[in-house]
């Protein structure tokens, strides 16, 4: 019977190889991948609680942002960052002092996403070294000042700041990600972080080389 088959357990393992997907020969990045590696992450708070809802609606936003590019009549031209960055400057289609004609570029969206990963970078590295009393809200809490926050506003900060108090304990939330052992877990993510530490380095120096890292 359809309903007695089990749901395939969710594993935050996939996920994080998603990452992994995103770099091609010539160390470009996928869109696809980049954007499918978001939509996980997402699954994965959303399953910690509606707390964090709120940030989840904001990504789903910029997820649906890049897809809408993607899926456009210019849609090929997104099929890398670097495709994505020559076009819409080549085109003036990013604001580059305010937000205005083009409040949605993929390339201001992007940067959102991008600034993002930064947190979890440094979250995930505080996890992969963290001990038994480590406590994941703390964690979760100096990545984020030490990445996202300087780029959000007090409110944003101090709504962020709270809901993290709400995460799971260190088991907890090991188990949630559904990888295994705390050895496994560990394992893990030292698999899957030069990945994302690759991808994040590739993406801020193509910010930087067309100077879009301030983008409104
Ligand atoms: C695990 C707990 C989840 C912690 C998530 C940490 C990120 C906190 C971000 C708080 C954002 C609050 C919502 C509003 C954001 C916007 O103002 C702001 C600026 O946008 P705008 O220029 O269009 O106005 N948006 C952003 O900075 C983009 C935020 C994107 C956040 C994506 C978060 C996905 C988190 C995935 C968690 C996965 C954890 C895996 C750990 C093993």
């Amino acid at each position: 019977m359809a309903d007695s088959v089990p749901e395939e357990k969710f594993s935050l393992k996939e996920v994080l190889i998603t990452f992994q997907s995103c770099l091609t020969d010539n160390q470009e990045i996928l869109t696809d991948s980049y954007v499918n590696g978001w939509r996980g992450l997402v699954r994965f708070m959303n399953s910690l609680g509606s707390i964090f809802s709120f940030i989840s609606k904001d990504a789903v936003n910029k997820i649906q942002i890049m897809v809408t590019h993607q899926n456009g009549e210019n849609g090929d031209k997104y099929e890398t960052l670097q495709s994505m960055v020559k076009y819409e400057l080549d085109n003036n289609l990013v604001d580059l002092q305010r937000r205005a004609e083009h409040p949605e570029s993929g390339c201001r969206t992007l940067l959102r996403l991008h600034r993002a990963l930064r947190w979890l970078e440094l979250f995930l590295e505080k996890l992969r070294t963290s001990t038994e009393d480590s406590k994941t809200s703390v964690m979760c809490t100096d990545a984020y000042n030490d990445s996202l926050a300087q780029y959000h506003a007090w409110i944003i900060r101090k709504a962020a700041t709270m809901a993290f108090c709400a995460l799971p304990g260190r088991a907890a939330f090991f188990q949630t990600m559904n990888v295994g052992s705390t050895e496994q877990v560990v394992a893990m993510l030292g698999e899957a972080m030069p990945f994302i530490s690759k991808v994040y380095e590739i993406t801020e120096e193509l910010y930087k080389q067309h100077n879009l890292l301030e983008l409104p």
